[in-house]
């Protein structure tokens, strides 16, 4: 985000590096890349860093997470994507951030010290979600244990209640959390409670916490409470179209942001009657860059070609995608 300072700097860690807590900078979500083998496709990964860098101006990534479709993989795929995501995002990207959760916490620990070994930025974890930690402290221990196998490295704790079904309020975690994880960095926030969100930011401004927003639609929202970053899936194609809303926030051009935010909703209204996950995210993706993203891995199906279509469309008369036709002549129009 113009006007912000970078959020995410390589290679040291995020605290060491910012003077300030308004260090927004958007770090932008990956998607699995699959072949139609459902082999992951290796080779492309070096496609997609450029394209995030030089069409979308995005430039650091969170790999192996919900949209990567981490949780779905065996570990040494885990390994090898996090491995491609470094090695091809070196002198590229700013930071990479590895999902490192999982229901085992000895494999946890396995990604988290992999991590630190081929020198990502940071890693993060979900709570497990299959044996549910039911309080606090019994999530903090899980995450100490992880954090306790990469202690050099910037650690996020990465709260998708919708997802995991753990329900343990962000806020509450947050208190005393470096006391227990000494390399506590920040949240990726992925919920919709605003409250919860606005509270930790407002019990931790002195703590140079990073706070990314993972609800693209409700950006807007959660920087007005204090975001420093944003995490999502919709960036990986509209990333540009989110910093200009960014960067109207920056100088204080609400009007301007909200209007850049309206746009944004329109299409994620839109696809999100039709039926919006990870898949469709794929598909929309290999459309808007040209890049084979291949198809989810079972138990997720492959988007339609009927969504496609209509999410292609929607995108053209949003001008999110270049369609001469019909330019000057759509109203809804957003550029
Ligand atoms: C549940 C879910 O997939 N949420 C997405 C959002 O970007 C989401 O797709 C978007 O806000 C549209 O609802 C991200 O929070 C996920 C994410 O950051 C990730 O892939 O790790």
């Amino acid at each position: 985000m113009l006007g912000h300072e970078p959020l995410w700097k390589a290679p040291a860690p995020l605290a060491g590096l910012l003077t300030t807590l308004k260090h927004a900078f958007p770090k932008w979500q990956l998607g699995l890349v699959v072949s139609h083998a459902l082999e992951i496709n290796f080779s492309v990964i070096g496609r997609y860093v450029d394209y995030l860098v030089e069409e979308q101006g995005v430039k650091n990534v969170f790999v192996n997470g919900t949209t990567g479709e981490g949780l779905s993989l065996s570990i040494s795929e885990r390994c090898r994507v996090a491995e491609e995501w470094v090695t091809k995002g070196r002198n590229k990207l700013d930071q990479i951030v590895i999902h490192v959760g999982a229901l085992s916490l000895k494999e946890s620990q396995e990604l988290a010290q992999h991590a630190a070994e081929i020198g990502a930025d940071g890693i993060a974890v979900i709570a497990p979600f299959f044996l549910k930690p039911w309080n606090k402290d019994a999530l903090i221990n899980f995450l100490k244990e992880v954090a306790a196998a990469a202690p050099a490295l910037p650690f996020y704790y990465y709260h998708i209640p919708a997802l995991t079904g753990v329900k343990i309020r962000a806020e509450e975690l947050l208190d005393g959390i470096q006391d227990k994880i000494p390399s506590f960095q920040g949240l990726k926030f992925s919920d919709t409670d605003l409250l919860d969100f606005g509270q930790c930011v407002d019990q931790n401004r002195q703590r140079q916490f990073a706070f990314l927003f993972g609800v693209d639609e409700q950006l807007l929202s959660a920087l007005v409470m204090g975001a420093t970053g944003a995490v999502g899936s919709t960036y990986n194609y509209l990333g540009k179209k989110t910093k200009q809303m960014l960067e109207a926030f920056e100088r204080k051009d609400f009007s301007s942001a909200l209007s850049h935010q309206f746009c944004i909703q329109r299409f994620i209204n839109f696809v999100v009657k039709l039926g919006f996950g990870v898949s469709q995210t794929k598909a929309i993706m290999t459309l808007v860059s040209g890049i084979p993203m291949g198809p989810p891995r079972l138990p997720l199906q492959k988007a339609s070609r009927e969504f496609t279509d209509n999410a292609e469309a929607k995108l053209k008369s949003l001008d999110f995608l270049s369609c001469t036709d019909l330019k000057g002549g759509d109203m809804e129009a957003c550029s």
